[in-house]
């Protein structure tokens, strides 16, 4: 027995007198609703004051928006409609539902300071109509005389309206009165009257709190008055709303009101408000059990509510002694108390009550305001030696080009001059604002981080390739799992053994798995989707759904599989997007949110970055643009190696920059080779092709590097530092560093945002899958050149033995080559070990660059400069014999072919490029054969 139910019997609506980020996000009003039959919500200034103004809950957005540029004004309005219009989506099943009941409403009120102001109030009240845009909102206006035209005409153009501030049955008569003359008005324009609900808010215990006292005075001097005065104490309110009952039975009854109904209309039910109880002498509850009547609704705050639940008795009482009611009103006066003088004085009092803390809470947000625009963007220093004067010389050229403006107009001629190029560019720089928007999509993700957890699950697996899983694996390594997230794994290998640790390392029905694909075409996270699907199937039947949730794109036809198989959630990212500029839209930050860390925040970083490159207006630095610009002219004059040197914990920013610059950069043999994860070595040993790129942390001292450093810039390297203040700030690196890239791609005169290489691979592997799906195995066309040790080797070079083929693999070096590195194995310390070693010993040897990538992961990424880019590259392949082989259900191969057709697809697709290759098969066992490899390298050189 729940009496919050239980009332509904007597077709009494309960509303929650109040709203809140937190209870939208951590699922305590979506219980109420479900659990306890709540129908509606109101929320007033004083209410958003004090979940706004009194807690830090909203400041990350304020932060966002004042950096935006907007004022205090807009400010209050967006998180006021935002938290209205995440309501109005919880109550939307209610309202659309057949038991709606006129029921399913959230309400917003006007500016307090509107009051007595009618055009204010209409113009307001429609604005905040169409903001919050959803049929289920109730704009707020208030009863003074003044507002009465208003409700006429907003009710006249259809919008739904909660009218507050009623302190007296006369004026309760004049609001129905303009609510039935609005009706008519529209009707008589022709237009329907159908939904259009409105409510009129009745005003009860400030009423008590008024006469009360003015009552025990004249009981207190005793006599017929003072008997008459006591025997009236406390009853002053509930008389009037009685009253204000049988008149709305009048009001909605008879021809006029026929003849409104016949057309669709609903009547304007009365709402008591103010029914939390302030006497300490009165029940909690004389203002809800007392009022309950047919087709009326209580706006109950939430303390009295949590009391109603505990000991409520529901029952009609609505009409209950109304002839008493009727006395209490009518002997008033003879105490010399005017009741509508009284209560003029409560509209007063009524407004000054939501404009005080209205102002209160304009102040804080000022001051936050304020506060979010002195917080300047982490800066990079550019230590350029030689090439300073021609990189100045390109800033100052795209400055009078005015490039910033044009950047931000989108106009994709900055970029190339053919047609279908610029229609591509333009259709993929979403990216330019996304974190704009995903800054009202905050509460969305965090009450679905809530749900996640309440639900039970207890890991999350991000299962995807690219640029859908690159941001979640900067998260994890760069920050500790947040207070309240969940562990986090990333699956982004096709890589038999890293599947079966992970599947060894997760409990698998407690597993949240995310497949995250653009496309949705991706081969990979479809495997891998497939795979654990099969695993969930297994432990919970048709239930399995309930354990994944697919971040893609609308329209993709992962969609269609995802809600077939019943899927939790699908997160519909934005087409004009693209994968590697997608880390701070639903690709990083639903993952970042159920790991616990501050999105709001993040975003905030990110959007004062986008101030700093001239989003809202015109600035004198743009950091993006120097950077970019850097980039793109010290790579035209030959330093095209961006050699990344980073602290421990942001080891793998190295993988996303990767991505971002090799894949957008790579093309056209041009390109920006990044150079990630290469420890610093001698001076001596780097040729004139480097430009190093610090990324740390201010006030982190890092010796090690810095001396380096200086070291370097000193021998005339070009050094670029950027110190964050801390690793939430890689919201606005990621920002400046997507920027920087399209700007240095614009300096190239290259599309930035296509990968056509990639593409080409994912068609060659897709090829190579048919013929397994037809042959039943991968075609083996070429023979070693080589095999020692258990080690084969392939390549294009001759030579009886390993150290023979190594020797002339490497004797292909020229000076400004580089070194890749591509290891399609499973990744363990020890064969990153290995690796390490390989890179080091030919970069003290032969002084090029080199780049290390696990496969198929880094196809996704540089894979786009290897073949794309200039023709300076000497790729090694690494493949092993998969021993721990998986199948993969429904399927004709295992994930090890799959994987073999990907690193076989890739070889000859570098060789059809005429790039350097050798292939290094190490057998069974990867470490082991590393290491025989290492034995038999020779000193190079
Ligand atoms: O929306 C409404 C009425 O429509 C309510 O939020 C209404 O403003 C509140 O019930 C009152 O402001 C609360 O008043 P009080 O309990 O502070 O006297
Ligand atoms: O970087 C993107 C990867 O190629 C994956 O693409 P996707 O997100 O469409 O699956």
């Amino acid at each position: 027995m729940n009496p919050l139910v239980d009332i509904r019997q007597f077709d009494q609506s309960l509303w929650l007198d109040f709203i809140s980020r937190p209870i939208l996000i951590d699922g305590k009003l979506q219980r109420r609703i479900s659990d306890e039959a709540l129908r509606g919500v109101t929320s007033n200034p004083a209410i958003f004051a004090k979940a706004i103004g009194d807690s830090t809950d909203y400041d990350a957005a304020i932060a966002a928006l004042a950096t935006q540029g907007k004022t205090n004004d807009e400010i209050y309005t967006s998180l006021a409609v935002a938290d209205v219009q995440h309501a109005c989506d919880l109550f939307r099943p209610l309202y659309d539902g057949e038991g709606h009941g006129s029921d399913g409403y959230v309400s917003l009120e006007v500016s307090p300071t509107l009051v007595n102001d009618t055009e204010g109030t209409i113009t307001e009240g429609l604005e905040l109509w169409h903001a919050v845009n959803r049929p289920n909102v109730m704009i707020k206006v208030p009863a003074t005389l003044e507002g009465l035209p208003a409700i006429r005409r907003l009710i006249a153009e259809g919008v739904n309206v909660n009218v507050t501030l009623i302190f007296s049955v006369e004026r309760y008569k004049l609001v129905a009165e303009a609510f039935l003359t609005g009706l008519e008005d529209r009707a008589a324009a022709g237009k329907p009257l159908a939904r259009i609900d409105s409510v009129a808010s009745f005003f009860l215990s400030r009423i008590d709190v008024l006469i009360d006292p003015l009552l025990e005075k004249i009981a207190a001097e005793g006599g017929e008055k003072g008997t008459l005065a006591q025997s009236l104490v406390g009853e002053v309110a509930l008389a009037s709303a009685k009253q204000a009952y049988q008149l709305y039975k009048e009001l909605f009854a008879g021809p006029r009101w026929a003849a409104l109904q016949a057309q669709g209309a609903e009547t304007q039910r009365l709402l008591w408000a103010s029914t939390g109880n302030k006497n300490p002498k009165y029940d909690d509850l004389k203002y809800v059990e007392n009022l309950i009547g047919p087709h009326t609704v209580n706006t109950v705050p939430v303390e009295t509510l949590d009391i109603f639940r505990a000991k409520g008795q529901p029952k009609v009482r609505l009409e209950d002694d109304l002839e008493q009611a009727q006395e209490v009103l009518r002997r008033l006066p003879e105490l010399g108390l005017n009741l509508e003088e009284l209560t003029n004085h409560l509209e007063v009092d009524g407004a000054k009550k939501f404009n005080e803390p209205f102002g209160k809470l304009m102040e804080s947000i000022d001051s936050k305001r304020q506060q979010a625009l002195t917080g300047a963007v982490a800066a990079a220093t550019m230590q350029l030696g030689q090439y300073q004067a021609a990189v100045d010389a390109k800033i100052q050229a795209l400055n009078q080009q005015d490039f910033t403006t044009g950047f931000w107009d989108k106009k994709a001629d900055l970029w190339v001059q053919d047609e279908a190029g610029q229609a591509s560019i333009r259709s993929f720089m979403g990216w330019l604002r996304v974190a704009e928007t995903m800054v009202g999509r905050v509460a969305e993700i965090e009450q679905f981080v809530h749900e996640v957890k309440a639900a039970g699950f207890k890991h999350v697996v991000v299962m995807g390739m690219g640029g859908s899983t690159m941001a979640p694996i900067v998260f994890k390594a760069a920050f500790e799992q947040g207070v309240g997230g969940l562990p986090m794994s990333v699956l982004d290998t096709t890589d038999p053994g890293t599947v079966r640790e992970i599947e060894a390392a997760v409990p698998l029905a407690d597993t949240l798995f995310i497949v995250a694909s653009k496309s949705g075409t991706t081969a990979e996270p479809l495997a891998f989707g497939d795979y654990f699907y099969a695993k969930l199937k297994e432990l919970k039947g048709d239930k399995a759904g309930e354990n994944f949730v697919a971040i893609t794109d609308p329209g993709s036809k992962f969609v269609t599989a995802a809600t077939e198989q019943g899927y939790r959630r699908i997160f519909l990212n934005f087409s004009e997007v693209g994968g590697r500029f997608s880390a701070l839209s639903y690709f990083g930050l639903v993952p970042a949110a159920l790991y616990g860390l501050p999105i709001g925040e993040m975003l905030a970083r990110a959007v004062r970055m986008m101030r700093a490159c001239g989003a809202y207006g015109p600035v004198a630095h743009n950091p993006g643009l120097e950077l970019g610009a850097a980039l793109g002219v010290l790579a035209e004059q030959g330093r095209d190696k961006l050699t990344l040197v980073v602290p421990d914990a942001l080891a793998d920013l190295g993988l996303w920059l990767e991505q971002l610059i090799a894949e957008s950069t790579g093309k056209e043999g041009k390109g920006i080779l990044p150079v990630a994860g290469e420890p610093l070595g001698d001076v001596s040993i780097y040729g004139s092709d480097r430009v190093f790129v610090y990324v740390g942390y201010q006030g982190q001292a890092d010796a090690a590097n810095t001396d380096k450093l200086r070291q370097l810039q000193q021998a005339g390297h070009p050094v670029i530092t950027i110190l964050m203040q801390d690793a939430l700030d890689l919201g606005a690196e990621f920002y400046r560093w997507e920027v920087a890239t399209a700007v240095a791609s614009a300096v190239f005169g290259i599309n930035p945002f296509d990968q056509p290489n990639v593409q080409a691979a994912k068609t060659a592997t897709d090829g190579l899958m048919k013929v397994v799906e037809t042959q039943g195995s991968l075609p083996e066309k070429t023979q070693p050149v080589a095999r020692e040790n258990g080690v084969d080797y392939y390549a294009a070079v001759s030579g009886t033995n390993a150290a023979e083929v190594l020797q002339a693999f490497f004797a292909q070096t020229k000076p400004g080559d580089f070194l890749c590195l591509q290891a399609y194995l499973t990744e363990s310390p020890a064969v990153s070990a290995s690796l390490q070693e390989l890179r080091l010993r030919v970069q003290q040897q032969l002084h090029i660059a080199t780049t290390s990538g696990y496969g198929p992961r880094f196809l996704h990424s540089t894979g786009q400069y290897h073949k794309g880019g200039p023709d300076t590259g000497l790729f090694v392949q690494f493949t092993d014999d998969n021993p721990q082989d998986l199948a993969l259900p429904g399927r004709s191969y295992t994930f090890g072919t799959f994987k073999n057709a990907q690193a076989l697809g890739d070889l000859e697709a570098l060789q059809s490029y005429h790039r350097r290759t050798l292939r290094v098969h190490l057998g069974s066992n990867a470490e082991q054969g590393l290491k025989t490899l290492l034995a038999a390298l020779p000193k190079l050189g």
